[in-house]
């Protein structure tokens, strides 16, 4: 049976060194311009407190976090000057790296319950219908506007380096569905505060926000108030 571990010391086991500089080696290819290039850092080895305050962690998933906070790569200055771009399309590179994210969301969503997965776009598209497969929910798609066909409505929300709106087809969410909300990060939280506003203005029940990577310094924890947040890795 898998040691159990706590959460002290897992992030103690885990904290250690928290970026790792890099060279382009295998990622150059695919970066979009030389100055994008350098420094790039990995997310190294943080697992969250949450993940380790809310469920039991064996050995097993920390081999696992480990892996996956190693895959996500961090970009300075993308979109914008400043800005620490967390690229979570390394991550699914690594066909292991990318199973474990999904099994780890899966394996603690799987008995909860949960009827219906919303994803952000764009990159809520990637880690929620497999999800929401594994754990037989719906998987409803959270757009940004004018691109959903059928009646809408809409929250509008700022970011690290903007403001959006959000969109949700109408009678895609009932009153009593009872919700997972997923994106690949947060930051400021504005986006899953959106997300949150629009299930919870049909009457879902969003039970918890689900994430690869929480930008902790942005404080987006903070921003959604008691509403749970659940994520995999963190940066500071
Ligand atoms: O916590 P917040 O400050 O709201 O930021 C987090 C959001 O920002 C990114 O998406 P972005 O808006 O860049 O859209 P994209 O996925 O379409 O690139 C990310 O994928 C989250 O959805
Ligand atoms: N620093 C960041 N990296 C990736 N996605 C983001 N969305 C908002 N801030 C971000």
């Amino acid at each position: 049976m898998a040691a159990i571990i706590s959460s002290r010391r897992l992030l103690s086991n885990l904290t250690r060194g928290t970026f790792v500089t890099t060279n382009l080696s295998s990622f150059s290819s695919q970066t979009r311009s030389p100055t994008h290039f350098t420094p790039i850092r990995y997310l190294k080895t943080i697992a969250s407190s949450n993940i380790a305050a809310t469920t039991r962690i064996r050995n097993d998933d920390v081999d696992r976090i480990a892996k996956i906070s190693s895959t996500i790569r961090i970009i300075p200055d993308f979109p914008k000057p400043g800005i620490m771009f967390h690229d979570i399309t390394t991550l699914l590179l690594d066909h292991a790296a990318f199973k474990d994210t999904i099994d780890l969301f899966v394996e603690r969503y799987k008995d909860m319950n949960i009827s219906v997965v919303a994803g952000v776009e764009a990159r809520g598209f990637i880690f929620g219908p497999p999800i929401a497969l594994a754990i037989g929910a719906k998987f409803v798609p959270l757009r940004k506007p004018n691109r959903l066909p059928g009646e809408v409505i809409s929250e509008e929300y700022s970011l690290e380096y903007g403001t959006d709106i959000m969109e949700m087809h109408l009678g895609a969410v009932q009153a009593g569905d009872q919700a997972l909300v997923v994106d690949d990060l947060i930051a400021t939280g504005g986006t899953l505060c959106a997300a949150m506003k629009l299930l919870e203005r049909v009457g879902a029940h969003v039970v918890e926000c689900a994430c690869v990577v929480e930008l902790v310094e942005l404080k987006g924890r903070d921003r959604l108030g008691e509403k749970p947040l659940f994520v995999l890795t963190s940066s500071t």
